[in-house]
This record gives structure tokens, sequence and C-alpha cells, in this order.
């Protein structure tokens, strides 16, 4: 974990009713981007709530920039930017006027026709809130949350229902806050999001984090990839299996195409091709193929939909 985390949760716990939402949970988030992955109801929004000050946690502790999130709320509260889905929005005030409201709470805001221009809000500035389109809304709550500079922004699923032009450029501008020093706890359904973006994932089930690090460390860690190669059909996939160690998988897809499962790694590739060698095989075509963070996701997570 990189040093000093800007959010620090510790064995959260959180009921509504019977219902327990977050079940102890541990987060460090160090300064980046953190992005929050999770089935529906796993929890996250529960979680970054708390951090966020609206949720009080039964039990735990919640440490934001160092600060307890609502009995030092005063103190953080300047310097956090939280994303609302919605809400918290007078509908009938213009969408520059918000923007310019939110900017003037702040000592160094940022410069607002930029930001207005920046997310493509330009032609809708004289709008009010009500008569704005989803995409739009979504994108002046992300200038609200932005433009005050904030040290931490809570950004939740920030580009969901975005067309792809303005889910470009909201990435652009995170990417952009993230060199200005601004660190994001970012929650999406959005795998490619998480991959793009995230310096670092949490996958959360059942209200604890389950899985934690880089998008290139859980890719390449607990999930299997694939190996393939082609050669001349009808290949001895017994002895090759006997090769390969015991966790290993090997079939021949179709006439000729072999698919080699399991942990590949250099040594892998090294006894493929040397049982290649031994078996007077010269394959063709070789190539790794590495899991998504969707696979790593579904394989964590399971398959079946949650309520
Ligand atoms: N105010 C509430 N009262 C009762 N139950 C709630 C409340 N808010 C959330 N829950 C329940 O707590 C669990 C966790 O919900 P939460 O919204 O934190 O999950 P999530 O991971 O953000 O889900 P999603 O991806 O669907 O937004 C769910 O079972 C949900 O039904």
């Amino acid at each position: 974990m990189r040093s000093d985390p800007v959010v620090q949760v510790r064995a959260l716990v959180k009921r509504y009713g019977t219902k327990t939402a977050v079940n102890g949970l541990d987060l460090a988030a160090g300064p980046g981007i953190t992005a929050v992955l999770g089935p529906n109801g796993a929890g996250k929004t529960t979680a970054v709530e708390t951090c966020e000050g609206y949720r009080k946690p039964d039990s735990g502790t919640v440490r934001v920039l160092g600060l307890d999130p609502i009995r030092e709320a005063a103190a953080l509260r300047p310097r956090i930017g939280v994303m609302l889905q919605s809400g918290g929005v007078y509908s009938g005030a213009r969408a520059d006027e918000m923007l310019r409201h939110v900017a003037q709470l702040h000592a160094h805001p940022l410069d607002v026709d930029a930001l207005i221009e920046r997310l493509g809000l330009g032609s809708c500035g004289r709008t009010t809130y009500r008569r704005l389109s989803g995409g739009q809304q979504q994108r002046l709550a992300l200038a609200m949350a932005v433009v005050g500079r904030p040290e931490l922004v809570f950004l939740d699923e920030p580009t969901a229902g975005l067309d792809p032009q303005a889910r470009r450029a909201t990435w652009d501008l995170v990417r952009d806050l993230r060199t200005d020093g601004v660190s994001a706890i970012l929650t999406t359904h959005h795998m490619d999001e998480a991959e793009q973006l995230a310096d670092d994932v949490a996958i959360i089930d059942a209200g604890r984090v389950i899985a934690q690090g880089s998008p290139e460390e859980l890719c390449r860690g607990g999930a299997e990839n694939t190996l393939r190669f082609s050669g001349r059909p009808a290949l001895d996939i017994g002895s090759l299996l006997k090769a390969l160690p015991p966790d290993c998988t090997a079939a021949e897809l179709t006439p000729g195409a072999y698919r080699v499962g399991g942990k590949v790694n250099p040594q892998l590739l090294a006894t493929v091709t040397s049982w290649c060698a031994q078996h007077g095989v010269m394959p063709e075509k070789i190539s790794v193929e590495r899991h998504t963070l969707e696979d790593v996701f579904l394989e964590l997570t399971g398959k079946e939909l949650r309520s």
C-alpha cells in the first residue's frame, strides 16, 4: 500500500435494521484514484457515504484525510468534493449559476467557464437544472464536485448514462485532476473505466473488501490465463497434460487449435514449447490471453445476478 492513505476504513459495520450492508470492511486508499467495484447491493454506496460523513458507522473507524467525517466534518468538508447522483440541487436554478455559486464557496476554485466548456456544458449554461438531460445533469454534478479544487473527490458512477464523447471528457478531466494531485474514490460498474483510470481497485462483496490491488496486479493474480497455440491436428493431449503442472487443462478446440489453461507464466510457456520440440511440433501461432478486470471480477464475485 502506498503511504499516507487518504481514506482509511477499519472494521466498518453498518446495518439498516436487520440488514447488514457493510460487514467488517477494511480499506486503505492511497493517493491517486481508487476504484470501488462490486455487484449490486455489495455495500459500496453505504461504505462511500459513510466516508463522506452522510452515514454513521455502527462500529469501526473511518478516517478521511486523517479526519473523522462526522466529528470533524467542518474541517473536512472544504477539502473534499462529492459527486451526488441526484438531489442536493435546486431544480429551478440555472446550470452556470449553480456552478458559480459553488465555486464562490471555495478559496481557490477552478475557472468556471473553462470547466463548463471542458464538460461540454457551454450550450446549456442558461438552462435550468430540471430541463437538463440526464447526461448533462451528470456532468454538472461532476463539475460541482471538482470546482472547489478538493484534495479528494468522491465520484459515484460518474459516467453512468453518458454518451461516449461525454465519457471520454469525464475520463480526461479525472486524469487531469490526478495529475494536479487530486485523489479520487470512484465507484463504477464499468470495468473498462476502472482499468483506464484507477491506480488501485478494491472489489467489495457482501459488505467486505474481497480483493485489492492495481488493475495489473488483480489481472495477474488469482485469475487463470490461457495459452493458445496451433500445430498439426490430433496431437496427443494426454501426453501434453502429463508434461504440464497438475492444475492445468489442455484441449484441441478445432483441428490444430490448442488451448492450455492454468497459471500461465514463463515456466509454463517453456514447458509447452519444449513439449512441442520433443514431439516435432512447430507451433505456428502461440499467444497468451490475459484476463480482463471483468474476468477477475466475475471470478471473484460469481456470475449469478444479485438482488
Ligand atoms: N437506506 C437503506 N435502508 C435499508 N436498506 C438499505 C438502505 N440502503 C441500502 N440498503 C441495503 O444495503 C445493501 C447495500 O446497499 P448499497 O446501496 O450500499 O450497495 P451498492 O453496492 O452501492 O449497490 P449498487 O451497486 O446496486 O448501487 C443492499 O442490500 C441494500 O438493499
